[in-house]
């Protein structure tokens, strides 16, 4: 099973020696985290970051090595945003020769890149970025400058205290015309001293929810004052400005200026199944050795996950963490496949890469902020506590239905491709890839239900039939609702809720079909297949409410405990008590309870200023 986790023997194995790496080096102790203050944890991360960096170099990692051992640190920090965003949009928007110069520096951790989008007053709308960038043909430079305080960047990891570069994204203006958002290389910081720039005002947006989480990361503010840079750090892969300052657009898509987060989109699908497996990894853990009421005549009481309401809150969140996992690997095959036809100009799959990284970020990061929520519900009272690992897992990983773009602003995205590929149908297109059951309106319409036995329920062509056939009805009936309205844009506004509805249909299908395929594979392992056919059918039928599960939550509760196993997460990146491997939860918990600063101390700090006077004054009072 952990093989069909991880991928391949080599995942495991890798997985294996990085994770080991990490648990095994005090520097990268977790226990503490959310015992810091702001100022510690933020020093802690910049000193974890630096000892990767120098393990990285020691050992020779590979690079797929080093993600995992930044991954396996399982600490926000600056270096997310250089690796997974600063050189990602580098790579994707600039010339080979802006790639060598700045990739050189950015791979040797020579400069620090962060990617600053975002402002105080625009986020989601890319298009309604204030930052200008002019330029300057008298000194063949662009000048940077944040015209309003909306305009402040605001949000960008690592931007507050860390970055000494970024990829800025402004307004480009020359010859007076504003031609709409592009992205620029800055220097933030100097590389002798890490003093901010002329021009540049740089700071901490102050803290964030939780107590560990991204309190570890600088997300900053920035505000430019006429800041001067070459145009020759203009990314200029999309387009670029001449020497004389004429706009000269080249023959990509203007969308792939949205690349980077693309990319990043179908990484969080991956990351969503990582941090949904370990909620559900404590959770089952926890429930097999936590026993509840039960006993008969003094014998042991029940472990709490063999009630019936134990398995039905948490069977569908252990089901969806290996449904987003094998989606996950799917989108990733997209990905590539997308950038592969990119290189050779081949913009024709580039909608439905954008339509399926939103929607599965979207749908992937929901699922797992509303499980890892339950699941510390799952756990009791001690779910709540930092050392069940759960508020932290929580607070990590709720901002990523935010970041890289709201949830339901993707979706819209969405179900605006879906809107457009209705339509196609209608004009007798056949659709293609992820829409291509949609070529099927005739049946799917009109088809009644394929299931009539409880057997039924077990067919995977029946269920995905069902998922076809609900996804799309939904948006059929949204195509027809907005061709009843005065516009298209007036209907699809009217629809919004509906639409966004219709998306998710669109995107659950996505999950249950690659599920299914995966199963159409070899797949290792005695009775692997079997277990996983059970938690496709789990994940399928609690999507749609079905009474079959009951029967199926019986199936696989007997190998609960060993599909979480599967996941091959070490005791130091689960970081609970309650999950740990061996079970030994209630030593763990004692143990945990006394690092806590406030037991330094047997009579607390504030006894002899607050507590004693009330105490004695009462004492007096009493004696009147
Ligand atoms: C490691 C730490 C531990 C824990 C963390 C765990 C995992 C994390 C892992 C990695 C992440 C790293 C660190 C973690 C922290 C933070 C990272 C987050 C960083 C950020 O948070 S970074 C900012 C993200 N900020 C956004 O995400 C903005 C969202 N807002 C938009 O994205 C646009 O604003 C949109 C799309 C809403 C409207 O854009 P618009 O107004 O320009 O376009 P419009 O809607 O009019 O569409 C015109 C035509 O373009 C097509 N189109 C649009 N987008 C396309 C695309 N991407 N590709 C291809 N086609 C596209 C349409 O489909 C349409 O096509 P058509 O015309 O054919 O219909
Ligand atoms: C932890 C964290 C790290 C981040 N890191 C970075 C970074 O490194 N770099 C960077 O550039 N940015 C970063 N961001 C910013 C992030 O990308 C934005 O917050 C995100 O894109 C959402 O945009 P917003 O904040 O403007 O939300 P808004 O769009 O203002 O959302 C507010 C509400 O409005 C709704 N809404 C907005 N538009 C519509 C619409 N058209 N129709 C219906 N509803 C709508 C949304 O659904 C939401 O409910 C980070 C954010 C977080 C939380």
């Amino acid at each position: 099973m952990k093989v069909a986790w991880a991928g391949s023997r080599h995942a495991v194995e890798v997985a294996d020696r990085m994770a080991c790496l990490v648990a095994s080096d005090p520097v990268f102790r977790k226990d503490t985290r959310t015992m810091l203050s702001r100022k510690e944890l933020f020093k802690d991360t910049l000193k974890k970051a630096a000892h990767a960096w120098k393990r990285t170099v020691e050992l020779h990692l590979t690079e797929e090595e080093a993600n995992l051992l930044r991954l396996y640190i399982d600490q926000p920090g600056y270096v997310d945003l250089h690796w997974v965003m600063f050189v990602p949009a580098i790579k994707g928007q600039g010339t080979e020769e802006q790639q060598k110069k700045w990739l050189t520096m950015a791979y040797k951790f020579q400069i620090i890149g962060t990617y600053a989008q975002t402002e105080l007053g625009h986020g989601s709308n890319v298009q309604g970025l204030e930052t200008t960038a002019t330029f300057d043909p008298s000194t063949d430079e662009f000048i940077m400058h944040s015209p309003t305080l909306t305009s402040s960047k605001w949000w960008p990891g690592g931007l507050g205290k860390t970055s000494t570069h970024a990829v800025v994204y402004a307004r480009l203006i020359t010859e007076g015309k504003d031609y709409g958002i592009h992205g620029f290389i800055m220097q933030l910081r100097s590389l002798d001293d890490h003093s901010p720039l002329p021009g540049i005002t740089i700071g901490d947006i102050g803290g964030k929810f939780g107590s560990g989480a991204y309190n570890s990361m600088d997300n900053g503010v920035m505000r430019l004052d006429h800041v001067r840079i070459p145009r020759d750090q203009m990314l200029m892969r999309l387009a670029q400005v001449t020497r004389e300052g004429k706009y000269v657009h080249s023959d990509v898509p203007k969308q792939l200026l949205y690349g980077t987060m693309v990319y990043v989109r179908q990484t969080i699908v991956a990351d969503a199944s990582r941090a949904l497996s370990r909620a559900v990894c404590i959770a089952v853990r926890y429930g097999a050795i936590r026993k509840q009421f039960g006993s008969k005549a003094g014998g042991p009481e029940t472990q709490v996950l063999n009630y019936k309401t134990q398995q039905s809150r948490l069977f569908p969140f252990l089901a969806s963490a290996y449904a987003f996992r094998f989606v996950g690997q799917w989108l990733k095959w997209l990905y590539t496949d997308v950038t592969q036809k990119l290189e050779s100009k081949d913009f024709s799959t580039l909608p439905e890469a954008h339509a399926c990284t939103a929607g599965l970020k979207s749908v992937t990061t929901s699922a797992t902020a509303d499980a890892i929520e339950e699941c510390q519900k799952l756990c009791g009272g001690h779910g709540y506590l930092n050392s069940s690992g759960l508020p932290e897992l929580f607070a990590v990983n709720l901002p990523a239905c935010t970041y890289e773009g709201d949830n339901v602003v993707l979706l819209l995205q969405v179900a605006r491709f879906l809107m457009k590929t209705v339509s196609q149908v209608a004009s007798g297109k056949q659709p293609v890839g992820t829409t291509a059951y949609m070529g099927n309106i005739q049946h799917l319409m009109q088809c009644k239900s394929v299931v009539n036995t409880v057997e039924d329920w077990l067919n995977p062509a029946a269920i995905k039939e069902v998922f076809e056939a609900r996804a799309l009805r939904m948006a059929v009936n949204c195509a027809q609702n907005i061709s009843k309205a005065p516009s298209q844009e007036e209907g699809f506004s009217e629809l919004s809720p509906d639409l966004v509805e219709a998306a998710v249909a669109h995107v659950q299908l996505i999950i249950v079909t690659k599920f299914i395929e995966k199963l159409q594979e070899d797949i290792l392992g005695h009775g692997v297949k079997e277990q996983l056919q059970k938690l496709c059918g789990i994940y399928a039928l609690h999507l749609i409410h079905n009474e079959r599960l009951g029967k199926l939550y019986a199936q696989v509760r007997p190998n609960a405990v060993a599909l979480v196993d599967a996941f091959d997460y070490t005791d130091h990146y689960l970081g609970s008590a309650l999950g740990r491997y061996d079970g030994d939860v209630y030593s763990a918990l004692y143990k945990e309870a006394w690092k806590d600063p406030l037991n330094e101390t047997v009579v607390p700090d504030g006894y002899q200023e607050h507590l004693r006077p009330l105490l004695k004054q009462q004492l007096k009072l009493s004696r009147l």
